[in-house]
């Protein structure tokens, strides 16, 4: 992992990210704070840093291009974070497919749930921006399974230490997160 690279995603994540008051999560709790993943994944600095810090994670667990041939989770806010993968992975000469799995499958053209490069039969990395529940990467995760991919793990940008983590390990993969509440100053809500 480069160190500099996650310190400064750290700062950036602060900077357009946090945002405090009070919200209702995709899982109905509520929070004195909302980690709004989305201005940093689709800001022109934090973005492509995002594609080389998760990529470095993957690498480091043994998940990096060669083992995982493609890298993808639940529509929309792992859209980027998939995109930045492929990306950065190009840019250092590696091959990584990027794949997205619709909240439901069409009800025309190709029917799909899952967009892109088919996973059949591939090792496949699911990917989140934040997790609470992990609910949405749960979900993100059987989809993939349906369409026959074997899913190697589980990664996110942030994790907010809410139950995430044990859920998705009780379907038998790893679960990695980038950056977490500590480094962000938060308390777990
Ligand atoms: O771990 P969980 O409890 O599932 O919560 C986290 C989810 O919430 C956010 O998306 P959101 O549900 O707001 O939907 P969106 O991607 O359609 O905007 C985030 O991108 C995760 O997908
Ligand atoms: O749990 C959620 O819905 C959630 C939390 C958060 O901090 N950020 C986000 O985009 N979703």
């Amino acid at each position: 992992m480069n160190d500099s690279q996650r310190e400064r995603l750290i700062e950036l994540v602060s900077e357009l990210a946090i945002q405090r008051g009070q919200f209702t999560l995709a899982s109905g709790r509520t929070s004195s704070y909302y980690v709004d993943m989305r201005q940093a994944t689709l800001h022109h600095e934090a973005g492509p840093l995002i594609g080389h810090v998760m990529l470095d994670m993957l690498e480091e667990a043994g998940f990096g291009a060669g083992v995982a041939e493609a890298v993808g989770g639940l529509t929309m806010g792992a859209d980027p974070v998939a995109a930045a993968i492929l990306h950065a992975a190009a840019s250092r000469g590696l091959n990584i497919d990027a794949f997205v799995v619709r909240k439901a499958a069409k009800d025309h053209g190709m029917k799909r749930q899952v967009e892109g490069p088919s996973i059949e039969g591939r090792d496949v990395v699911v990917l989140e921006d934040t997790s609470t529940t992990g609910g949405s990467p749960i979900q993100a995760l059987e989809a993939a399974r349906a369409a026959g991919a074997n899913v190697l793990a589980v990664a996110v940008i942030v994790d907010r230490a809410t139950g995430a983590k044990e859920k998705i390990e009780a379907y038998g993969v790893p679960y990695l997160a980038a950056l977490g509440l500590d480094d962000l100053g938060l308390d777990p809500q």
